[in-house]
């Protein structure tokens, strides 16, 4: 069990992330990402309305909402995945807006996804080689020098089997990844993502369908990243896991970020408690959207 565990079993949690008054939007100590005016549509709906956006560095943030609530694009955005409609944001103070996918992994921004991207036909070890960035072989230079890139695809071997003993994934490593189950996809893909060294890891559900066994194993990886030194901002539905594991959360719904903060705060905020729950409370994500006023009549 890691270090940054409590004897109680709970994971200690980072505070003092925010300044000012906690409100969505809140200003960050030291944030990682900023982002502003962040709007996707398609067709008439707005997919994604974030005003304004600031994720923590060195904490593991959630991400949560219902259904449809704009996780996934929000998360495709960021990385490149998707171009919005309208929006700046910087990673590590850089300008990152609107740039490829390839070029924000290889600043250091590295993701997973919902549906693991592990290619089947080839072996454990071939995936995690994949996910190393800069390979010597790669430039037209080196190409010609086999004996540079050979020496590199060694550290990148020693690297990934490194990597593949702490995932406990090692004795698969010459399997194909087709043969591997759901949960050791999800670690084979948070392993591979960490093969480029990263400095902020998001994970868009690291737990669903990962069966009972696997659970605590990616808890503790995830809690080791934060450990390393890396940023965390996973999207997940499990709230037990969120309130475990998460020092901030970020709760969306309907495009727009809704309530941010510590969890012990935003699991008792009405709204979203209503949104995971469905319980009979008073305030509708509608009125915290602005969709709706108190009267439930439209805006
Ligand atoms: N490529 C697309 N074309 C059309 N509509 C889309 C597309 N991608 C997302 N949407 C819509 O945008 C909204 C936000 O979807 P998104 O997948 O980001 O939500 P989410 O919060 O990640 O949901 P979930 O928790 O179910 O994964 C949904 O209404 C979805 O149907």
């Amino acid at each position: 069990m890691s270090s940054n565990v409590l004897p109680t079993g709970r994971p200690v949690k980072t505070t003092g992330l925010h300044s000012g008054e906690i409100a969505p939007g809140v200003a960050k100590v030291d944030p990682i990402i900023v982002a502003d005016n962040i709007t996707r549509t398609f067709g008439g709906l707005h997919a994604v309305d974030v005003a304004h956006l600031e994720i923590p560095r060195g904490a593991i943030t959630a991400l949560i909402g219902p259904n449809g609530a704009g996780k996934t694009t929000l998360f495709n955005l960021l990385t490149g995945f998707d171009k919005p409609n309208t929006g700046t944001w910087t990673f590590d103070g850089k300008s990152i807006s609107g740039m490829s996918a390839f070029k924000v992994a290889r600043l250091g921004q590295i993701r997973t996804f919902q549906l693991t991207k592990a290619l089947g036909l080839l072996t454990v070890l071939d995936n995690m080689k994949l996910g190393a960035k800069g390979q010597r072989g790669e430039g037209l230079f080196s190409s010609l020098f086999p004996a540079l890139w050979r020496k590199q695809d060694q550290e990148l071997e020693a690297r990934a089997q490194e990597l593949l003993v702490k995932f406990k994934l090692d004795a698969k490593s010459a399997d194909y990844a087709a043969s591997l189950s759901g949960g050791q996809r999800k670690l084979l893909e948070m392993a591979r993502a960490l093969m480029s060294d990263p400095t902020l890891v998001m994970l868009d559900e690291p737990m669903a369908g990962v069966n009972p066994a696997l659970t605590q194993s990616l808890l503790d990886h995830i809690l080791d990243l934060k450990k390393e030194g890396m940023t965390v901002l996973f999207v997940e539905h499990d709230m037990a896991m969120v309130s475990h594991i998460a020092d901030w959360v970020i709760v969306m719904a309907e495009g727009k970020i809704v309530a941010e903060g510590p969890p012990e705060i935003v699991m008792k905020n009405p709204a979203v408690i209503d949104a995971y729950l469905g319980a009979h409370l008073d305030v509708d994500l509608g009125v915290v959207t602005g969709r709706v006023n108190e009267k439930g009549e439209q805006l």
